[in-house]
């Protein structure tokens, strides 16, 4: 029998938009950046030829244009794997789900998503100023708890090492990205493992007036080694869209700039200059 999503279920708007994002299936590429902070969104767009579509609601800020020939979407989600969960699930129904009759679409289409952050890195010869490409992403929160997702043996295996390394009361969840577009966008960049945390300060070991709960937790998680994976930087949506990207079948990619160094305590005198950087390399490649 044919599956209707009924109404409270699949959000749409009385224009016709997606609930959250406030678009509709004709204003997205299927060439998709997305960004943590709503004002990077134009940083990136101001790069655009021409400018066709502009939207904003909350955290969530869409600008569709050409970039040299080719149409690209920029977004914007705000911070946290919570947004991504709702972030790639309407990105996700705007081409599989006919809006209209709320019945998924026969055929598959699958979108390339390319998230450009800022970092901050756990190795000390990872500096400020470098551009990482993350292969894995781990995450540190219970996003995975409420899906079920097909994981490879070495995922899994991460996700119970890096529970030991720091005793935790459940497992991490560890998803690889899309080779396709490692390959495509790693060119001059590291290639690094990323822990995606529910949090910037505590779950990455800040201490500011609050001490957290693993004061080490960056000797503990810099000490996890597993062949020749090693984890290298925190940042906090990675492992949401790698998670959610394999659950609906999407190609994710992350790239980070890497504004801080957690090992020397160095922070970027312009972390604003590595982003761009980082937005040129992502333009140039994408
Ligand atoms: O620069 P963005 O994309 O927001 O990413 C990073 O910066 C924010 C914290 O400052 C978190 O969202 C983290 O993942
Ligand atoms: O250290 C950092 C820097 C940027 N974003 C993070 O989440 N952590």
């Amino acid at each position: 029998m044919t599956k209707i999503i009924p109404a409270s279920e699949l959000i749409i708007n009385p224009d016709g938009s997606i609930y959250h994002l406030n678009i509709k299936p004709e204003d997205i590429s299927s060439t998709i950046i997305a960004v943590g902070d709503p004002e990077r969104v134009a940083a990136i767009s101001k790069h655009f030829d021409s400018l066709e579509f502009s939207m904003a609601k909350r955290e969530f800020v869409t600008h569709t244009g050409m970039y040299r020939g080719k149409r690209l979407t920029v977004m914007s989600t705000g911070m946290g794997t919570d947004n991504i969960e709702i972030f790639m699930t309407e990105l996700d129904a705007l081409v599989n789900i006919d809006l209209k009759t709320r019945i998924p679409k026969a055929t598959h289409t699958t979108l390339e998503i390319v998230r450009v952050g800022t970092s901050g890195s756990m190795r000390n010869e990872i500096k400020a100023g470098s551009k990482l490409a993350s292969e894995f992403g781990i995450g540190m929160d219970t996003l995975m708890t409420y899906y079920t997702a097909d994981q490879s043996d070495f995922e899994k295996k991460v996700g119970i090492t890096v529970q030991a390394a720091l005793g935790l009361p459940f497992t991490p969840y560890c998803f690889q990205g899309s080779q396709k577009l490692l390959d495509r966008l790693s060119k001059n960049l590291i290639i690094g493992n990323t822990v995606t945390c529910p949090g910037f300060f505590g779950p990455q070991g800040r201490e500011v007036r609050l001490k957290p709960a693993i004061p080490d937790i960056i000797e503990r998680l810099g000490a996890v080694e597993l062949d020749n994976f090693k984890l290298t930087n925190f940042e906090m949506e990675t492992a949401g869209y790698y998670a959610m990207g394999r659950l609906l079948g999407h190609e994710v990619l992350s790239l980070n700039a890497i504004v801080a160094n957690r090992i020397s305590l160095q922070m970027a005198e312009d972390p604003g200059a590595i982003i761009d950087d980082l937005i040129l390399h992502t333009l140039q490649n994408i």
